[in-house]
Formats: C-alpha cells, sequence, structure tokens
C-alpha cells in the first residue's frame, strides 16, 4: 500500500495508470494530508459501523475511513479509476468498490446488501456538479443514514446550510432543514485539491432526523409550495406563488391572511411553519403536476 498522503506519490500512481483528469465528472482530488483524517474523524464512524462513499478517486479518504469503519462501499462512476483503486486498495479486506452512479444505483438496495445490522453514514468529497441533487436525493429516499459528512463548495456550504430567514436561504435550504439538521463542521481551501480549484471548499455535515420539524398534509405539495416561492427571489412570496403555482392573487393572498403572514412578506422572510401552513391553505387549490406521487 503506498503512502498515499504524499502529492509526489499521488502524481506517480497517477502518471503510471495514464490518468488525466476530468472537469467534467468534478475531479479535484485531495492532496492536503490532514483534510482525509479530520474528515473520517468527525464523519461518526465507527468500528461497528458502516460508511458509504462517493467517488472515492484514487482512495485517499477511503484509506482513512477503513481504518475507523467496520465496511466501507465506495461508489467511482469513472471506470479509468478502477486499477488505481484496486493498487491503493487491494490491500484493504473491509472495502469495496463499486462502479456506478450514485444518482442511479440502487441505494437502499445496496445498504440493505452490503450493511445489515450496521449503523451507516456517508462521507465524501463529493463531484460538485452534483452536489445538490446528491444530497436531494439521499435524504429524500429516507435512506437509513445516520449522519451526512460532505466537501461541498463554500457557497454551497453557506446555502445549504443557512438559517432559515437568512439572504442566503433558498429552496434547497428548506429541503435540507426538513430533513436534517446541516451545520458546516471546517474551512478546506482551493490549493488542498489536484487540481486546485478556482473557489475553496468546506466540510458540512447532516444530521439526518427521525421526524421533520413541521407536520404536513402533503410533502409534495411543501415542496412545491417551497420551491415557487423561492422561484421569484425578487418578488413578494404572493407574487411568486401565485406566478408560480398558476394560481389567482386573491386565493394566496387569502392563504397569507389567514396565515397570519405579511402580504409583503419574501420567501426568505418565511418561517418553516409558515411555509407548512401556506402549503396547507393552498394545497386543496394546487392541480396535481403530471407524473408526481402523493407521499
Ligand atoms: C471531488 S472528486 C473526490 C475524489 C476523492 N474522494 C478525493 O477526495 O480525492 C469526485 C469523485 O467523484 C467521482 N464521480 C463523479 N461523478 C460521479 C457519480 N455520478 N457517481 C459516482 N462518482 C462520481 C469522480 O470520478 C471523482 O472520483
Amino acid at each position: 500500500m503506498p503512502q498515499l498522503w504524499k502529492i509526489g506519490s499521488i502524481k506517480d500512481i497517477l502518471s503510471r495508470h495514464g490518468f488525466t483528469f476530468s472537469k467534467a465528472l468534478g475531479q479535484n482530488f485531495l492532496i492536503n494530508p490532514t483534510v482525509c483524517p479530520r474528515m473520517a474523524e468527525v464523519s461518526g464512524v465507527t468500528p461497528d459501523s458502516g460508511v458509504i462513499e462517493v467517488g472515492p478517486g484514487i482512495g485517499v479518504l477511503t484509506a482513512e475511513l477503513s481504518k475507523r469503519a467496520r465496511k466501507v462501499v465506495a461508489i467511482e462512476l469513472d471506470d479509468r479509476l478502477l486499477p488505481v483503486l484496486e493498487e491503493t486498495l487491494g490491500g484493504r479486506e473491509n472495502v469495496t468498490v463499486v462502479h456506478g452512479d450514485i444518482l442511479k444505483i440502487d441505494l437502499k438496495g445496496l445498504i440493505e446488501r452490503e450493511f445489515a445490522g450496521m449503523g451507516v453514514c456517508l462521507c465524501a468529497n463529493l463531484p460538485y456538479y452534483i452536489t445538490s441533487q446528491v444530497i436531494m436525493r439521499l435524504l429524500e429516499e429516507r435512506l437509513p443514514l445516520r449522519s451526512i459528512t460532505v466537501m461541498v463548495q463554500k457557497e454551497a456550504a453557506t446555502r445549504l446550510c443557512a438559517p432559515l430567514g437568512s439572504r442566503e436561504c433558498g429552496a434547497v435550504t428548506v429541503a435540507v432543514r426538513y430533513f436534517s439538521e446541516p451545520r458546516v463542521v471546517f474551512g478546506v481551501s482551493a490549493g488542498s485539491f489536484l487540481p486546485a480549484p478556482k473557489v475553496d471548499s468546506a466540510v458540512i455535515q447532516l444530521a439526518v432526523r427521525e421526524r421533520p420539524p413541521v407536520e404536513v398534509e402533503s410533502e409534495r405539495a411543501f415542496f412545491r409550495v417551497v420551491k415557487a416561492a423561492f422561484a421569484g427571489r425578487r418578488k413578494t412570496a404572493v407574487n411568486s406563488l401565485s406566478m408560480n403555482l398558476g394560481l389567482p392573487k386573491e386565493t394566496v393572498s387569502a392563504a397569507f391572511e389567514g396565515a397570519g403572514i405579511a402580504p409583503t412578506a419574501r420567501a426568505e422572510n418565511l418561517s418553516m411553519e409558515q411555509l407548512a401552513a401556506l402549503a396547507a391553505a393552498l394545497f386543496p387549490q394546487m392541480g396535481s403536476s403530471q407524473g408526481e406521487k402523493e407521499r
């Protein structure tokens, strides 16, 4: 097993395999030797738990996770990295590398098959082009994950962990807070990666909630309202909801009045409870979108 943390050996492995970085696959590999142990340390992984990693790259984080977990399953899309991972992680018996796409793979089945009887965490330096999609998939499917610890771009970290009511808050912030309690754990400079991206990064952690903080009759209606409210950032929430849900302004205004919300409020001023109250009031008037199923 080569000493992975040295930049020289990382470059050497990659050049021996003729590997070139793919920007399209978000390939910025960690070369700062302190980041992976720190991430693995805060990930919540224990000797009796399992961990899923998205995009192991050449396996620097995987190796740290394998020292602390009972089992690691690392899902990598780029088949060019499979022989590299065979070289770097081949000797580790508690690591399984799966060739697949995190957005398509059957994660529920994988967890049942690979981690029977274990608590499971997810820890990854995410490919940034699919940050929100990956996080929303993990949360919406209600996978039995204890926590999700991921490296994301600094701006994404701020947005995903923003408190409701702040300027950075968006529809994805509400969704993340509905399913989890998020926090920024530590910042990571752009120079910690090869190649160095243009922006800094941060590790965030989502502690998955057992129960959402508000009760909603229909999650579909709730998230349609959230998306519609935040879709017109410079408009009042009444105007955004009316326009994006195709409802008369009077209907939306009445829902605001009924919930005791000022008609001038913007989406970022609304609390989770207020968004839930609006969804409950507007739900009977909202036609269902094609192909969407009630939960
Ligand atoms: C930011 S790099 C992280 C690599 C490594 N974990 C590290 O920290 O050095 C993202 C990794 O995700 C992989 N990847 C990109 N899209 C993916 C997808 N849809 N499913 C699984 N892996 C993917 C890339 O090939 C790359 O290995």
